[in-house]
């Protein structure tokens, strides 16, 4: 499965239509990928709180629809990072916002979402302004090449975002519901970025799973973000990794790496539940 991982730079000054259509050419750009990746909400600012009640939108809004177009027309999965969704439904503490993620298959429909569950801010961005998602979200994905000796050929991708990185237990959810891989999107600032790095492995090592990590570049908000977007391996190898620009990883993964690792390692079945 070829992997691109677009480490995007943004400003304040950069319109959000502008960003859009920046973005979905470059999405656009990346032929013979199986499977692009985008931050977490690069459209709304992941630290331009006051902007996030105007720029939110639905998910069949501007950026659904241009990251829909762009996956159908590059024929590859695109997860299109997330957005401040607003939604018709209130929700349990009456905003009506989240932070979601949205998968486009290689047909641009869209296949799923993501409201990401642990809210960061310490009181004030998103516990203040935004809901909590509830649901863990584990999607199929069809495998390019071949498939593995069962004879299945689709790929579980287990989806989070930022913050949620620091809370190991979603993580274990979702390989307990099969994921191969983890998708994290995030807008992780510089400040933090060796417990970024730290934390990428950990979930990557103790899940046994590749871990596909797309952060943010340049600066907005007043908040330098931390780059070092990186694709790890099941036993921890970092296979790409980014600096602090903006900046395109592509590389192949083999999912079959996962089913191998938790064959000839196998931690997850000593687990004492
Ligand atoms: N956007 C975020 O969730 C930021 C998370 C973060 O900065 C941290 O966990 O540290």
């Amino acid at each position: 499965m070829r992997v691109a991982v677009i480490q995007l730079a943004y400003t304040d000054s950069e319109p959000m239509a502008e960003r859009i259509h920046r973005v979905a050419s470059l999405v656009e750009s990346q032929e013979g990928a199986d499977l692009v990746v985008l931050p977490e909400l690069w459209s709304a600012g992941g630290f331009d709180y006051p902007a996030w009640p105007d720029k939110a939108q639905d998910v069949e809004g501007p950026v659904a629809q241009a990251l829909s177009e762009a996956a159908a027309n590059l024929g590859a999965y695109v997860h299109a990072g997330s957005i401040i969704e607003k939604s018709g439904e209130p929700g349990a503490e009456g905003r009506g916002l989240w932070n979601t993620s949205m998968v486009f298959d290689p047909d641009g429909e869209l296949v799923g979402t993501y409201r990401k569950i642990h809210r960061f801010g310490f009181g004030n961005g998103e516990p203040k302004l935004l809901e909590a998602g509830e649901d863990v979200v584990v999607l199929d994905f069809d495998e390019p090449s071949s498939g593995d000796e069962s004879g299945s050929n689709s790929v579980k991708v287990g989806l989070a975002t930022c913050y949620d990185l620091r809370f190991p237990e979603l993580f274990r959810k979702q390989v307990d519901e099969g994921a191969e891989i983890f998708v994290i999107p995030a807008a992780w600032p510089a400040a933090r970025i060796a417990a970024w790095r730290t934390l990428l492995q950990a979930r990557a090592i103790e899940n046994q799973v590749f871990v596909i990590a797309c952060n943010t570049a340049g600066t907005h908000a007043k908040t330098e973000m931390g780059g070092n977007s990186a694709v790890i391996s099941p036993s921890g190898e970092v296979l790409a990794e980014a600096g602090r620009g903006e900046r395109v990883l592509t590389l192949d993964i083999d999912v079959d790496e996962v089913r191998a690792a938790r064959e000839s390692f196998p931690v997850l079945s000593d687990r004492r539940l």
